[in-house]
């Protein structure tokens, strides 16, 4: 702790000398293309590139006053408070043993307010633009070869494409077209008669505001290319998905995570802004008494909003760190359910569902605070929540966001946070969507982000399939091991699951709930209380006993039963 704060101390230290260096230089002037914060801001003319959606339009330069009321000088950094986990409306409260003891333990001198993170958030320039957008969605087709995804179609990349977009509010698809391709590496993606085939069809199609190119990534050249041939914006999987994350995040954790995704993103429109200023002489050009080029000033700015985003995420982590070693002292089992995010599929009138974490936590613990909802990426927060197995065991869902193929390990990377926690639960529930036509890429996709995450093997050897939703498949039956169907929404299946989840508890932890007899004039019952997780003491005043419910693993057993022999 004491090295952190001097470390951060150092590095505000730093930042300040920075600024006070800057301060002094006498006709220092920069632009300041992507919003950043800037310490100096009183002191020059900021300018911006606007970019018109208008066909074939060139971007120009204009004072950009607004950016310079916007920006701030650095503040110092302040911790998180911890109220992203264990959710303040109470899922801490429901779990035994909870107290305001342990959330005055939790609580910091050193939290982040909530206008902070918000300043942060806000000033970075979101990745789309703001507004409404009517979107061409152009899928690149591999038909054969390496980059081939086998086990899903064209069809289906394409229907969640439009899942993708139609989640986004006055958001709409305009047009769609899939093409093939034998080269998805190269800068053009499509052949060149394919390409043109496209274009002609883009600048056809009346009302186009943007192009939803359905890869991954696509490099900054790429992008670039496909502006200039198109004349309106074009975003890839990434930027769709992270404007998507950016109008659901509601915490300060899913705030700083979304603001740390989007880095990537802002580095290599700064490089194009650049590259574009360069073709008018400006780019490169020094700023006067700094000895730094325009774009060395802005990546400058960039790498100090990413240092500042990590600190803060570091803390946070730190936080969770301490969380998790207070739940774990106090013994309770922690089981995190995963699955992956559907769109792509309408259910009735109810839009696009995804595959029901959030709703099978809710069947479990009974928690009414729960809100499943008919919407992609709903939970952007790890959230914990406390039920009960069959032998009044208590365990702790937490609750992740959905993983979506084709996502870069950035962006997951800057989760990493909060899919930490999963890597230290003592069991994975795996949610599928059986009712999903795609059911078997995405458990694909899932293990592998899994994978990815490198969740210990002792874990993904025990992971518990749930087959959810086999209300809309008709006679339902699973075929495949470890699995069991159920339906969160119609609470069918949800004892056998109980009984499962308890069954791999014990394996996994080797916990037991036990029923003791303690009398009370000893040290037993203060012993259990430090040692393991009471559920429930019933004293009897008239034997000076109590009869004790308790969570403990075998060797805790052991040991009480040496300490305590002779009782
Ligand atoms: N028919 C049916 N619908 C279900 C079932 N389980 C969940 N749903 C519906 O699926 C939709 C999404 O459920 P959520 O629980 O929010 O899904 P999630 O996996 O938590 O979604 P994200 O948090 O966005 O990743 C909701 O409309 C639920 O009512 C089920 O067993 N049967
Ligand atoms: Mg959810």
């Amino acid at each position: 702790m004491k090295y952190f704060i001097s470390s951060t101390r150092l590095f505000t230290k730093r930042i300040y000398s920075w600024y006070v260096e800057f301060r002094q230089k006498p006709d220092y002037q920069t632009g300041n293309l992507l919003n950043l914060p800037t310490p100096y801001k009183c002191q020059r003319r900021a300018y911006h590139v606007n970019q018109s959606h208008q066909h074939g339009s060139r971007r120009r330069l204009r004072s950009n006053t607004a950016a310079l009321q916007s920006s701030r000088p650095f503040l110092p950094l302040r911790a998180f408070s911890l109220s992203t986990h264990l959710q303040k409306r109470g899922d801490d409260h429901n779990i035994p043993g909870s107290d305001s003891h342990d959330r005055e333990d939790e609580d910091d001198d050193e939290d982040i307010d909530d206008s902070e993170v918000d300043q942060l958030f806000q000033q970075q320039v979101p990745t789309v633009g703001e507004g409404d957008h009517r979107i061409f969605i152009v899928h690149p087709d591999v038909k054969w070869g390496t980059r081939k995804q086998y086990l899903t179609t064209a069809d289906l990349m394409m229907a969640e494409a439009v899942g993708l977009v139609n989640t986004l509010q006055n958001w709409s698809v305009i047009d769609k077209m899939i093409l093939s391709t034998k080269t998805p590496e190269k800068k053009m993606i499509f052949g060149k008669g394919n390409f043109q085939t496209l274009t002609d069809r883009i600048r056809r199609t009346p009302g186009v505001t943007a192009v939803f190119v359905n890869v991954e990534r696509l490099t900054p050249a790429s992008e670039k290319e496909f502006e200039s041939a198109w004349g309106v914006k074009v975003f890839d999987r990434y930027s769709i998905v992270l404007h998507i994350f950016r109008c659901n995040a509601k915490t300060k954790e899913a705030k700083l995570q979304i603001s740390l995704a989007e880095i990537p993103l802002l580095r290599s429109r700064l490089r194009n802004e650049v590259a574009n200023l360069d073709q008018q002489g400006g780019g490169s050009r020094y700023i006067m008494g700094s000895g730094e080029t325009l774009l060395e000033v802005q990546q400058r700015l960039l790498k100090e909003r990413e240092l500042k985003i990590r600190s803060a995420l570091e803390r946070l982590r730190r936080k969770r760190h301490l969380l998790r070693s207070h739940r774990k002292h106090r013994d309770f089992p922690i089981i995190s359910v995963m699955g992956y995010t559907n769109c792509g599929k309408r259910q009735g009138s109810m839009g696009y569902t995804n595959c029901g974490k959030t709703t099978l936590i809710k069947a479990l613990t009974g928690d009414v605070a729960l809100q499943p909802r008919d919407q992609l990426f709903a939970t952007l927060d790890v959230t914990v929540h406390a039920g009960t197995l069959p032998s009044h065991m208590t365990v702790l869902y937490v609750d992740t966001i959905g993983f979506l193929s084709q996502l870069p390990h950035q962006l997951i990377d800057s989760f990493s946070a909060t899919l930490e926690d999963v890597t230290h639960s003592d069991l994975i529930v795996h949610v599928r969507d059986i009712s999903h036509p795609e059911t078997l890429n995405q458990k694909v996709n899932v293990l592998n982000v899994l994978k990815n995450l490198q969740i210990p093997e002792r874990l993904m050897n025990s992971i518990i399939e749930v087959h959810n939703k086999i209300d809309l498949v008709d006679s339902y039956e699973s075929s495949e091991p470890n699995s069991l169907a159920i339906s969160a929404l119609r609470q069918q299946g949800l004892e056998e699951l109980k009984m499962e989840l308890q069954k791999a508890i014990v394996t996994n932890t080797g916990k037991q709930v036990m029923t003791l007899t303690v009398d009370l004039c000893s040290s037993q019952l203060s012993w259990l209380y430090k040692e393991a997780t009471v559920q429930e003491v019933d004293v009897n005043p008239d034997q000076g006993s109590a009869v004790v419910k308790v969570i403990m693993s075998a060797a805790a057993f052991g040991r009480y039963r040496k300490m305590f022999q002779s009782c």
